[in-house]
């Protein structure tokens, strides 16, 4: 089978062979957000066909054939077919690329281990679906929250395919953290590059600027110019895009739509594109065990993309004040796989 990787290289001009990707939560916001763009070119580039498989939960089915309708709707050149499921086996049976949206909300009064064994319960099913029969070549980003655990218990119960396949989502955070630190330079982000987020897709996620340039200066020094010392990074800048997500429920009166569905299309572009030469950007990946990240903890690092793979970015020294944030969001991260694992819904592969 040629490898999705490969054959989205020759966009624009290249391969017409089309995609298989399956959006799950496709009837809620940021499925609805994100499968128009998917099938307008957003996802895999202009050249490329992309067949929509769209699974929900029976009770959302229905919602999700009306969104089907509209795709149908829209006739857009590059949709070759859209399908809709409720049950996973058969929306991941060929399966290429997965968007993993759909998730358990928290609902009032669930405490958090409730939330992680209802979210385990959904990514077990789907890791063992994925497991069954999507292609050779599949590749997941898993963006409902608790997003990396989501991902770990998802490759957890695929054992039969590559762990790295699986990925969360922190794309956001660092568009996030772009913006904000083009905020504070006043400058667009196209003259902002370097930034890094570190940990969980949560408010402990520690975002790193000490390799960030603007304009090709290093941007600690730039802020220092502007009167933004470390402090100021630490006390205003690193809380304010770590909770970017609560303020925008906050002002907006509802999560991140828009952006998230931008962002998740973003990442597997660049998964399967690459980065540019020397250029970074941020995932949740499962360690290789470097950094100090336990080996198999899927934390968000900076990476760089290439033929389809990730890896994460390496050497890079980190001071005792990064160590200390990205350890306080690793612990975060351990204390989630070991309240899965102590509710037995980790897989043949943990
Ligand atoms: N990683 C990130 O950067 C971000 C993650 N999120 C998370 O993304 C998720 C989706 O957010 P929204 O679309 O706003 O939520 P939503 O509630 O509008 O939609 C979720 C959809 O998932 C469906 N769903 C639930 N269980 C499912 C299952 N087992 N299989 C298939 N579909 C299922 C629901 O029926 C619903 O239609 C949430 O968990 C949210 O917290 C949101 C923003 C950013
Ligand atoms: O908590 C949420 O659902 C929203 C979220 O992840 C974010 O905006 O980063």
């Amino acid at each position: 089978m040629v490898d999705v990787a490969h054959s989205i290289q020759q966009d624009p001009v290249g391969s017409t062979q089309s995609v298989t990707v399956t959006v799950t939560g496709a009837a809620g916001q940021i499925g609805y957000a994100t499968v128009f763009r998917a099938a307008a070119g957003a996802l895999l580039g202009s050249g490329t066909p992309v067949r929509l498989r769209l699974l929900e939960i029976p009770e959302a089915a229905r919602a999700a054939e009306g969104v089907a309708m509209e795709l149908q709707d829209a006739a857009m050149p590059l949709l070759e077919s859209v399908d809709v499921f409720d049950d996973p086996t058969a929306a991941f049976d060929g399966s290429e690329v997965g968007l993993l949206i759909g998730a358990r909300p928290r609902s009032k009064g669930m405490e958090r281990a409730d939330l992680l064994a209802a979210n385990a319960g959904i990514f077990s099913v789907q890791g063992q679906a994925i497991n069954n029969g999507a292609a050779e070549n599949f590749r997941a980003v898993v963006v409902g929250n608790p997003a990396n655990t989501n991902a770990l218990i998802a490759a957890s119960h695929a054992p039969d395919v590559p762990a790295e396949r699986f990925t969360a989502l922190t794309r956001l955070d660092h568009h996030r953290a772009q913006a904000q630190l083009a905020l504070a330079c006043e400058v667009t982000v196209n003259d902002v590059d370097g930034v890094a987020i570190w940990g969980n897709h949560s408010a402990s996620q520690f975002v790193d600027l000490s390799r960030a340039t603007v304009k090709g200066n290093p941007a600690e020094e730039v802020l220092a110019e502007r009167g933004l010392d470390r402090k100021w990074i630490d006390e205003f800048f690193i809380p304010k895009v770590a909770n970017r997500g609560a303020e925008i429920i906050e002002v907006r009166g509802g999560s991140s739509v828009a952006s998230a569905a931008h962002a998740t299309l973003r990442h597997i572009r660049t998964w399967l594109r690459g980065t540019e030469e020397g250029r970074w950007t941020s995932m949740a990946v499962p360690s290789t065990g470097v950094h100090g990240v336990p080996q198999g903890v899927v934390s968000s690092f900076p990476v760089f993309c290439q033929d389809g793979d990730h890896r994460i970015v390496e050497p890079w020294e980190i001071d005792d004040f990064a160590r200390e944030r990205i350890e306080r969001s690793l612990a975060e991260l351990v204390e989630e796989r070991q309240a899965v694992e102590q509710l037995g819904l980790l897989g043949p592969r943990a």
